[in-house]
């Protein structure tokens, strides 16, 4: 046999992986042995050299997380070993608030910190729409901050440095926020590095597809996803699903039935809060929804 070789998945691009080896080992194309070895980025992983740039990824060491998104025919890895999520929103193009809310649900479930970042301020005509739109969710106690990647790099950078040195960050958000731009104020060997992953994996034009991992020069990793239009989170359960709302936490012992789902029931705390303002109805309408779905 081989000798083994620790290292970390910084690229991933369907079932191909680019593993970095530890001690300045160098990078390997690995592939999984079989199903059960399905890795993700940032997954620590022992593999087995077979060639000079080739490897078989024989375990994963355990994680502390896996952050996923699933339907009921697949679920599609994110990332794994997080400590913090990057929601990246814009003024411009309109964000879909149903992905923030589910964002917001996997963050909380992971145990992940949440960042919010409305981009692109500088487009005044949509800056008071958007700010309105996540009153409720700075209302939460999540952390919104504002920045203009494009007009105002050096404060964002000067906002977003700090925040991430020294931690596990995944940046999600749809196309046409800025997310790329913010991965090359951040990581400034981005691009560089993104073309030694395609000619590593041999991806090609399907580079955008990447998940990619990038050592920030304060320390610490952040993990850049391709955008995506479905979050479905089938995985959860319904004890999970409650639990990430945090607004609905003060009433769950106060409804009638001590088995409440808090949808329909009579002398529902959560609906009466609903009823009278206290719960924003978007909210809980996503909750119906991720409910809803893991029945389908
Ligand atoms: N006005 C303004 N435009 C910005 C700002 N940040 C990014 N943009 C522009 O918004 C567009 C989308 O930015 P990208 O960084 O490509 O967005 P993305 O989120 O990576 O989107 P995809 O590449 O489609 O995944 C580009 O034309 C950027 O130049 C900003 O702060 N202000
Ligand atoms: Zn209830």
């Amino acid at each position: 046999m081989n000798a083994l070789e620790q290292g970390i998945i910084t690229a991933s691009y369907g079932r191909h992986y680019l593993i970095e080896l530890e001690n300045n080992g160098g990078l390997l194309q690995g592939f999984p042995r079989g199903k059960k070895n399905e890795a993700a980025v940032g997954d620590k992983v022992i593999c087995e050299r077979r060639s000079n740039n080739q490897g078989v990824i024989v375990e994963i060491l355990p994680r502390h997380n896996l952050l996923y998104r699933s339907d009921l025919f697949k679920s599609k890895y994110l990332a794994a070993n997080l400590d913090q999520l990057l929601i990246v929103l814009a003024t411009e193009p309109y964000f879909s608030e149903d992905l923030l809310g589910r964002a917001l649900v996997a963050a909380q479930a992971n145990q992940l910190t949440v960042l919010i970042v409305l981009n692109k301020i500088d487009l005044g005509a949509q800056l008071a729409n958007a700010r309105a739109r996540l009153n409720v969710y700075r209302g939460l106690g999540f952390e919104v901050l504002e920045t203009s990647v494009c007009a105002n790099p050096e404060a964002t950078h000067e906002q977003l440095a700090g925040r991430l040195a020294g931690r596990a960050t995944l940046l999600l958000g749809q196309s046409g926020m800025g997310k790329s731009t913010l991965v090359n104020l951040l990581v400034p060997e981005a691009q560089a590095a993104t073309r030694e992953i395609s000619t590593a994996l041999k991806t090609g034009k399907h580079t955008t597809t990447l998940t990619r991992l990038y050592t920030l020069p304060e320390g610490g990793v952040l993990i850049d996803s391709p955008g995506f239009q479905e979050f479905g989170l089938q995985h959860l359960s319904e004890e999970t699903l409650v639990r990430a709302f945090a607004e609905f936490q003060p009433f769950l012992g106060s409804c009638r039935f001590y088995n409440c789902r808090h949808l329909h029931e009579p002398d529902c705390a959560v609906l009466t809060a609903l009823a009278r303002g206290e719960i924003a109805l978007a909210r809980h309408a996503l909750y119906m929804q991720l409910l809803a779905e893991k029945k389908r």
